[in-house]
């Protein structure tokens, strides 16, 4: 496997173009950085498009918001009322020594350089919260892509698919992590076509101050790790998987879609690259907690072969196995048709043009 984790010539030269601006930066400070706009709010804060002014690069800076460490359920409930208003985010002191171990965790983002990792600049304490400055991903997340479109090609998956896996086996390879939070909203594309993760568990300790619970509607979770039991690598593949179908569909896959829906929903326009109508998706919306028996209880979701090829629609039944002693695991995954059908390609000018035209980049 380590073969793949090597890079080509162009992805060289974009980590040493990375590597020169960040040593031009050097150590972040708060007032060296100008909001310009929000980019989007995840588990752990509210992300924003920000300027550093010495240099006047770019980047994406994300706010973690926290629960303090001795929360008590007074707090508890005060956190998830607020969070029920998804404009605001919530943040609560931690222990000063929580803190530290936090920043001295996150300090192992200075080590997580690939091609498909988004980058990192750094961290820093500011007003009490915890900043993580980041590349700057200009096409933003597939969550906000699939809200342009009705529904992301297979030549496109196919390519999120290489990417993710790659990310993955680098995460495992050089930093024995799994990524924990694989969906749409945690893949980020640019204008050059390339596909990077971001958001993934480095810091345990991260982890266990911020409340990881399924804000929002939807479960991306494997049905072992819904039911409580140990989960690792395999639980990721089970999100990709889902995230591969929704991205397919164009809307989250649980409850399954009839045939007839899936039908509908390619007649409409079959090259699928329509901004979505609004109230598209109004289906049956389950509540959090059906959503996640029917994950643990009904069978997966899958794709027809009406609309796709026959390897995307075998790689997604291997990853959307419930059991885990079934479920494809990465190095199975890196051998599939449907990954040998794109690994080979990796200059992404397919995807680079498709991002500018969606995004409207013109470059
Ligand atoms: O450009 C980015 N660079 C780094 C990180 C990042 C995170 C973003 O959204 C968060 C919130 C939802 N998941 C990821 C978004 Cl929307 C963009 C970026």
């Amino acid at each position: 496997e380590f073969k793949q984790l090597d890079c080509t010539d162009k992805q060289k030269d974009r980590m040493e173009e990375f590597f020169n601006s960040k040593r031009a930066i050097g150590e972040l400070k708060h007032d060296d950085l100008v909001n310009i706009c929000e980019l989007g709010q995840g588990n752990g804060g509210i992300v924003w498009k920000v300027r550093h002014k010495p240099t006047d690069k770019i980047m994406a800076r994300k706010y973690c918001s926290f629960i303090n460490t001795d929360y008590n359920w007074c707090n508890w409930c005060h956190w998830f009322w607020n969070s029920l208003s998804p404009g605001k985010s919530i943040y609560l002191e931690v222990k000063p020594a929580v803190k530290n171990q936090i920043v001295r965790e996150l300090k192992v983002l200075h080590q997580c350089n690939s091609p498909y990792i988004v980058g990192f600049y750094g961290t820093f304490a500011a007003e009490g919260q915890i900043n993580i400055c980041m590349e700057y991903m200009d096409g933003g997340s597939l969550d906000l892509i699939l809200k342009k479109v009705m529904r992301i090609p297979e030549h496109i998956l196919g390519k999120i698919t290489v990417a993710v896996l790659r990310g993955l086996s680098y995460l495992r390879e050089r930093h024995r992590i799994m990524h924990r939070d694989i969906k749409p909203s945690n893949i980020l594309v640019n204008h050059q076509g390339e596909i990077k993760l971001c958001d993934f568990g480095v810091s345990a300790q991260l982890i266990d101050s911020t409340l990881q619970t399924f804000i929002g509607t939807r479960s991306y979770m494997s049905p072992e790790r819904l039911e409580g039991a140990n989960y690792g690598i395999m639980s990721d593949i089970w999100s990709l998987g889902l995230s591969l179908v929704e991205m397919a569909l164009g809307r989250y896959p649980i409850p399954p879609p009839s045939t007839k829906d899936i039908d509908d929903l390619f007649k409409q326009d079959p090259n699928g690259n329509q901004p979505r109508p609004e109230g598209f998706g109004c289906y049956k919306v389950l509540a959090i907690f059906e959503l996640m028996e029917w994950i643990v209880n009904e069978a997966p979701p899958s794709l027809s072969q009406t609309h796709f090829s026959p390897e995307f629609c075998d790689f997604i039944d291997r990853c959307l196995k419930k059991s885990t002693t079934e479920r494809a695991d990465l190095n199975t995954l890196l051998h599939h048709p449907f990954y040998k059908r794109y690994e080979s390609e990796s200059d992404n000018q397919d995807v680079a043009s498709w991002i500018r035209q969606i995004c409207k980049i013109d470059q």
